[in-house]
């Protein structure tokens, strides 16, 4: 691995301080239940968001839901063959989940990424990857600039599958199958803010029924 930039240590030196504070809020939290605690930090709350909510993302997901780019910048060559799309920060509906997200982890909204929603239809997938920038990649810098390093993900699911969609992770021997309502979160980096490696996942593949997710990243500065 190439060595690191001091621009990189001090990006990785804010996750790690960013990262003391949001655990320390979370296993506080009496609703949030610990999945994983060794190899990584998974957290899951279940009916974080109501029914009601999923159902009313589920429609602004089949208005905005584009096939994602197979070559996504985000991910690498990591093949994602669901569909997505941003949700409209303007309306104040999306606006009062991101506040309850950031809230959850106490972390100020202007570190979140855009609400992003996926839909999976029977076939689609997402590999395993990482949710981290590759620091050694050119859309790096870019990245720097727009916030660093994703810190933490948020990602909820808004209904039930028939068959198939848990995500694996496959390091850390854990699936979750989705759940009307359930949000999961995990930390992407180690105690020092380097990425942790076992935070691979995927989004297995969707066998019958149709899979809806939203997603949050954080990243370690301000996003724009
Ligand atoms: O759909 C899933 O279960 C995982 C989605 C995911 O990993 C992502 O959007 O980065
Ligand atoms: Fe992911």
């Amino acid at each position: 691995m190439a060595r690191l930039s001091r621009i990189d240590m001090e990006n990785q030196q804010e996750i790690a301080a960013m990262n003391r504070h949001v655990l320390t809020r979370l296993r506080g939290d009496a609703s949030v239940q610990q999945l994983v605690n060794e190899e990584l930090q998974l957290f899951g709350i279940a009916e974080f968001f109501s029914i009601e909510e999923c159902d009313r993302l589920r429609t602004f997901i089949d208005k905005v839901a584009r096939p994602s780019p197979v070559f996504n910048v985000d991910f690498g060559r990591a093949a994602r063959t669901s569909y997505s799309g941003d949700m409209n920060t303007d309306d104040p509906f999306i606006r009062m989940l991101h506040r309850r997200m950031d809230d959850l982890l106490g972390v100020d909204g202007s570190f979140g990424e855009t609400l992003q929603g996926q839909r999976y239809e029977p076939g689609q997938e997402f590999k395993a990857h990482h949710d981290w920038f590759d620091v050694n990649e050119d859309y790096w810098q870019g990245e720097v600039a727009a916030g660093g390093q994703r810190a933490w993900t948020l990602m909820v699911y808004l209904n039930e599958v028939e068959d198939g969609g848990a995500t694996h992770f496959p390091r850390a021997n854990i699936s979750i199958p989705p759940q009307t309502g359930t949000l999961v979160a995990w930390n992407n980096a180690l105690d020092d803010g380097s990425p942790n490696a076992a935070t691979l996942h995927a989004g297995t593949p969707v066998n019958a029924g149709v899979k809806y997710v939203v997603t949050r990243w954080y990243r370690s500065r301000k996003w724009y």
